[in-house]
């Protein structure tokens, strides 16, 4: 095992910002914070405005204060007797309070409305990506980079678009306190600005070198810290756990997660030991920076070009413009290594509007008398031969057409042309001679149902699972449940369940009930029978089920059909089950080599007659080798 293996998309935006240079760090940080702005903006208006409105008043306040403190400072340096200056002083003094009492308050309603429009931010933003890139089109789920692409933005684009809208906010109180320090030392004297700058430049540029120095660091330590998690996930995962136990696998794994685990506190330690010896650096110039500072102030003093009271304002001013300057840069790194997971997540957002099938067109019938596919031909992106390669033959109401052939032969990528999961690149799929390129996506996809082969298993419960089809899980029609599930051979399985129909079919779950694989497929059927649409595509529906539920779901499918137009295309290796089938399309290398009844296509001697033969003597000679074992 390497620790150099590293992500290849996860860590693309890593370190960005250990070697970005400040300009670049500062280029970035306007629009970052339109971008939040304008988020915020469309959440939450009322808060967005008390959050801007009462971080300037904040600022003037704080700015207000210093002005006020000199005051106090006039008071204090002038002549006379100590008990008198005092007294002279407390109106200042009450001011000075006055207005860090009302700053107090102007920054707790700054965190309130950022409390409230964070979380309206992330929730308005995650439900928009998800509510686009659930919609995409089959062929873009597929490729690996979109895959990476959405996956990085889901777990990484949302997470850092919660944490900056915090950060924009720090900065731009950050920045506000600085723009007011200078405003208040530009009012003292116009040459104190140049005095500021001198003092706080130093403690800048250790402020930078940290912060790269802490990025450069996080890239290597996030992806020990990814592997560390893959680790647990592994050692705690239920699906994995029968065979970690039996190849007694459990220690291999613990031994690699400690390594890991005290690499990355060696990669802690050895952080903090840097960032404590950078910051003492950053301190020691910086000390240099305000001595050079104090001794133009004291030069200033002396030449009577300012009143020692302001002098001593200038002190409080400076030092609080260096700590507003060292807040400013850490943040302005932080916000510059995140902004690109979230620019990464509008981005995907953008893509996915593009990558959306056809809103828009004619509507799908509910009954179709025909369905052609002419020509069609397809080719998975990347890939050289075709999957289809010129496929015809028309389906007709009330049909039972079986797709066989060899794997990979192109049978299951037939039926999702069919489906309208993917569009043909030549030729044409019609319903009753409209193209279905002509349709609306989402009301083709409606008059179809699917069972693929491998069918998801929803933790819903299992009436959900079935109703799952139709687009709604707390909606049913119970007898057209029912009826489904007796079909499929699923209402025995619903039956033995704790709680039946409102049984929660997910072990992960509290009261929650695991099922085994055939009961998984019996579900699934019931779920294609249930939506009832005038095409039902079965991909190998029952390839895990016992002979006696095979039985029962192909006898259901062929002849106790739930509505008798529909056309129902069955693909099977179990060449038994198609025999009863009105016609049987036999595929080879993306084409339909054979087409006919089971009596026709065995007639015919071909491919068909080939392969159901040597099933069927499969069959034969393990029933005559038991026979004559029992002799
Ligand atoms: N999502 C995909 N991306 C790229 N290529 C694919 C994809 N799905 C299938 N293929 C390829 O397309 C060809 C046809 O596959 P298809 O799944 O349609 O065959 P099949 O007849 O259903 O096979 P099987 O009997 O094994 O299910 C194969 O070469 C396969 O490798």
């Amino acid at each position: 095992m390497t620790d150099a293996m590293e992500e290849a998309y996860w860590s693309v935006h890593d370190g960005a910002a250990a070697s970005a240079t400040v300009r670049q760090v500062l280029a970035r940080l306007p629009r970052i914070t339109a971008l939040i702005g304008r988020l915020a903006w469309q959440t939450d208006r009322a808060s967005t405005v008390t959050a801007v409105v009462c971080q300037l008043a904040s600022a003037a306040m704080a700015a207000f204060g210093l002005i006020a403190s000199v005051g106090v400072l006039q008071h204090l340096f002038a002549q006379g007797p100590t008990p008198d200056r005092v007294r002279a002083a407390i109106p200042q003094i009450l001011l000075v309070a006055g207005f860090l009492a009302v700053r107090a308050l102007l920054e707790a309603a700054v965190s309130l409305a950022q409390a409230r429009v964070t979380p309206k931010i992330r929730t308005a933003l995650e439900c928009k990506f998800l509510s686009l890139t659930a919609h995409v089109r089959l062929e873009a789920v597929e490729d690996a980079d979109w895959h990476d692409e959405v996956h990085r933005a889901n777990d990484r684009g949302l997470f850092y678009a919660r944490m900056i809208v915090g950060q924009v906010v720090s900065l731009a109180s950050a920045a506000l306190g600085l723009i007011g320090t200078a405003g208040v030392l530009s009012i003292l004297h116009p040459a104190l600005l140049p005095l500021l700058l001198l003092s706080v430049l130093p403690v800048g540029a250790a402020a930078v070198h940290s912060a790269r120095a802490r990025f450069h660091s996080f890239k290597r330590w996030n992806a020990l810290q990814r592997r560390v998690r893959v680790f647990s996930w592994l050692l705690l995962d239920v699906d994995a756990a029968a065979e970690l136990r039996s190849d007694t696998a459990q220690d291999a794994l613990l031994d690699e997660h400690r390594r890991l685990t005290v690499k990355i506190a060696e990669e802690d330690t050895r952080l903090g030991v840097n960032a404590a010896l950078i910051n003492l650096a950053g301190r020691a110039v910086g000390g240099v920076g305000t001595g050079i500072t104090y001794a133009a102030l004291a030069a200033m003093l002396i030449a009577g070009w300012l009143p020692l009271a302001a002098g001593a304002g200038a002190v409080l001013a400076i030092q609080s413009g260096r700590s507003s300057l060292t807040q400013l840069i850490e943040i302005a790194h932080l916000v510059y290594e995140h902004a690109p997971w979230v620019d990464d997540l509008l981005a995907v957002q953008e893509s996915s509007r593009r990558l959306l099938p056809r809103a828009a067109g004619a509507r799908a019938p509910e009954k179709v008398r025909e369905i052609t596919v002419q020509d069609v031909h397809f080719t998975y992106p990347g890939k050289d031969t075709p999957a289809l390669n010129g496929v015809s033959f028309t389906l007709r109401a009330g049909e039972t057409v079986a797709f066989v052939g060899l794997n990979g032969s192109g049978k299951s990528t037939c039926a999702k042309v069919l489906a309208g999961l993917y569009e043909p690149q030549k030729g044409s799929v019609s319903w009753d001679g409209i193209d279905v390129r002509q349709m609306d996506a989402k009301s083709l996809h409606r008059q179809v149902a699917c069972v693929l082969q491998d069918p998801v298993r929803f933790p819903f419960s299992a009436l959900s699972n079935i109703t799952a089809g139709t687009g709604t899980l707390t909606e049913a029609e119970p007898q057209r449940a029912l009826a489904a599930a007796r079909a499929a051979g699923a209402d025995r399985v619903i039956a033995a369940l704790p709680a039946q129909w409102t049984t929660l079919l997910s072990k992960r779950f509290k009261g929650g009930q695991q099922l085994s694989g055939g009961q998984w497929a019996k579900i699934a059927v019931a779920r294609g029978l249930y939506k009832a649409a005038p095409l039902l595509l079965l991909d190998e529906p029952t390839a895990s089920m016992d002979p006696p539920s095979e039985h029962a779901v192909y006898e259901a499918v062929l002849r106790g059909r739930l509505r008798t137009d529909q056309i129902t295309v069955l693909i099977s290796h179990r060449l038994a089950s198609v025999v009863d089938c009105d016609r049987i399309l036999v595929f080879d290398s993306g084409r339909i080599v054979e087409s006919g009844s089971h009596d026709e296509l065995m007639r015919r001697g071909g491919d068909y007659a080939a392969m159901f033969t040597l099933q069927a003597s499969g069959y034969r000679s393990s029933t005559a080798t038991a026979e004559e074992a029992g002799r």
